[in-house]
């Protein structure tokens, strides 16, 4: 029996005929309702969506012979990838399909809060002549801000330079000699980039550090008039603040083309003619869509074939037997990249990952891109292949090498990374794979992180412990472990304490007042 392949949005025919062709069936179903969906899914081997289709746990579950999901499309953000991941069904995109329509569309919008298109078509077809009411403002020598220098970012730097703009970017997870190659100058001071923009555009992922960036603080920052256009992702600001904003023409005008709960009909936006909105369309064009369509179609067959699917977001995506293996260290991966470079405190340069025992002779590509993610705090890292892996590292400033070793202590596998001079090592344990540290900055220890720990070094004297958990249970906060370690001269003593909300500066200040500390890191994961 042919596999079956359940469309619910819009590809591009060519896409279904690829499919078609190598003898899958497929059924294109619109506009279902989650539950018509949740309730149809078991018949399907694979799936393929868009933006719109909300891919969560149950549906996954729901799913019994499903082994594919391909987003034709970039960002994931409507599909459970954890949920995937736990149930072997493998998640991938088409990343570089709609790069170029994004940033057209940003450019359309840009251009038409300047020039207010919009609303000079809209007077002239209610059979007006208002030529003074539509007077716009030229790009030419403005200053143009982006936030977040990415693939899309990138694209509308290279187009506003050929505007005559002067561009900056905010983004430092970007490698400034990325900036300097298309013209842009990096300002990572928030403050600094928001007074001196005319015009601004975003073009960030959603992430803890990104979310809610904008609001009514960052709008107040602004210069008055400026022009404010999001393309990227609604979680990233405050839309009802956007809208004061733009109601007291302190913002002269904003392009939006991503809401809250799509399709949204209405919004704090819909009432203010300067706001020019767009019902995300940035991606829809006939080309991307065309890319999209026939890039899954062929990795959604990769999928089936049980191939390397090459631009798989799940472990399981990188095929058989070695996924295997690699798939419960992804998320150590991702941890040991998130403590480096919170102990760091940025980006490391030169960054080594080991792949210890039983994962020495395995594709190292998905656990290396899984410690970039941690290293850069972006979701979803594609990279199929180690020089991928590598030339997006360097975009970002980042020099990644991996090799292999069969040694790895009294563990049977294990990831070690040097980060410039930071050093830790992991391994997984127990039936749920927890990602534990096997070793610290030179001290052995054996511990599973939990959300929130403080990692302190010490002169080694008695009491600390005690101090520490003065302190600690002074402010109201738990203790759920903590380890000690010597160094191997044992002059010096490393804690490591996982405890059970966030410690504030504060609190941070007391512990440098009461121990004679080498150093006290703050993480959370
Ligand atoms: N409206 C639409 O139809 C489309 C929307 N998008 C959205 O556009 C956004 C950008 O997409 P891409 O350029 O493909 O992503 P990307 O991953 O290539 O670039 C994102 C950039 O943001 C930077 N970044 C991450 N955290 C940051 C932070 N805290 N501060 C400053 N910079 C930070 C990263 O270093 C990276 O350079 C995404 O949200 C994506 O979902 C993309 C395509 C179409
Ligand atoms: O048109 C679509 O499929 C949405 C595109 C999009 O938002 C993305 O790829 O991030």
């Amino acid at each position: 029996m042919p596999a079956k392949i359940l469309v619910t949005e819009v590809i591009a025919p060519e896409g279904l005929a690829a499919l078609e062709a190598r003898g899958y069936e497929v059924d294109v179903k619109l506009n279902l309702s989650d539950s018509t969906l949740r309730a149809i899914i078991g018949d399907y081997d694979a799936l393929i969506v868009r933006s719109a289709t909300n891919v969560d746990k149950a549906l996954l579950e729901a799913g019994k012979n499903l082994k594919v999901v391909g987003r034709a499309g970039v960002t994931c953000d409507n599909i459970d990838i954890e949920a995937a991941n736990a149930l072997d069904i493998i998640v991938c995109n088409a990343p570089t399909s709609n790069i170029v329509s994004a940033a057209e569309h940003t450019f359309a919008l840009i251009l038409a809060c300047a020039r207010r298109v919009p609303q000079a078509n809209q007077s002239m077809h209610a059979g007006n002549w208002n030529r003074e009411q539509f007077k716009g403002v030229e790009l030419y020598g403005k200053t143009l801000a982006l936030f977040g220098l990415g693939r899309v970012g990138g694209a509308v730097a290279e187009r506003a330079t050929a505007f005559g703009m002067r561009v900056l970017a905010y983004d430092p997870y970007c490698n400034p000699e990325r900036a300097t190659s298309l013209g842009v100058k990096l300002i990572n001071d928030l403050d600094v980039i928001l007074e001196q923009a005319d015009f601004i555009s975003v073009h960030l992922p959603v992430t803890s550090t990104t979310e809610n960036m904008f609001g009514p603080e960052e709008f107040a920052k602004m210069k008055t008039g400026v022009i404010f256009v999001n393309t990227s992702r609604p979680a990233i600001l405050d839309l009802n603040s956007l809208a004061d904003f733009v109601a007291a023409r302190k913002i002269a005008s904003c392009g939006v083309d991503v809401f809250d709960d799509e399709p949204c009909y209405n919004s704090p936006l819909h009432s203010l003619p300067n706001a020019i909105i767009t019902p995300h369309i940035s991606a829809l064009t006939e080309e991307a869509q065309v890319r999209s369509g026939v890039q899954i179609a062929d990795y959604v067959w990769a999928g089936l074939e049980g191939s390397l699917v090459p631009t798989a977001l799940t472990a399981t995506g990188s095929a058989g037997e070695m996924s295997r293996h690699i798939a419960p260290f992804v998320p150590a991966a991702n941890m040991l990249g998130r403590m480096v470079s919170q102990i760091k405190g940025s980006v490391p340069r030169i960054v080594k990952v080991k792949m210890m025992g039983n994962l020495a002779e395995l594709d190292p590509t998905v656990l290396v891109t899984s410690v970039l993610e941690g290293l850069l705090s972006s979701n979803y890292t594609q990279c199929s292949t180690m020089l991928e892996a590598k030339r997006y590292a360097e975009r970002h400033g980042v020099d990644i090498d991996c090799s292999g070793t069969d040694v790895a202590g009294e563990y049977a596998a294990g990831i070690e990374i040097v980060a410039d001079d930071i050093c830790i090592s992991s391994t997984v344990f127990g039936s749920e794979k927890l990602p534990r540290i096997t070793s610290i900055l030179d001290y052995k220890i054996d511990v599973a992180p939990t959300k929130h720990s403080l990692i302190f070094e010490y002169e080694d004297m008695p009491g600390v412990c005690g101090i520490i958990g003065t302190v600690l249970g002074n402010h109201g906060i738990n203790i759920s472990t903590m380890q000690i370690a010597n160094s191997d001269d044992g002059t010096k003593a490393l804690v490591y304490v996982n405890v059970g909300k966030e410690v504030s500066d504060e609190i941070i200040e007391e512990f440098h007042e009461a121990i004679n500390l080498k150093y006290l890191f703050r993480i959370s994961l």
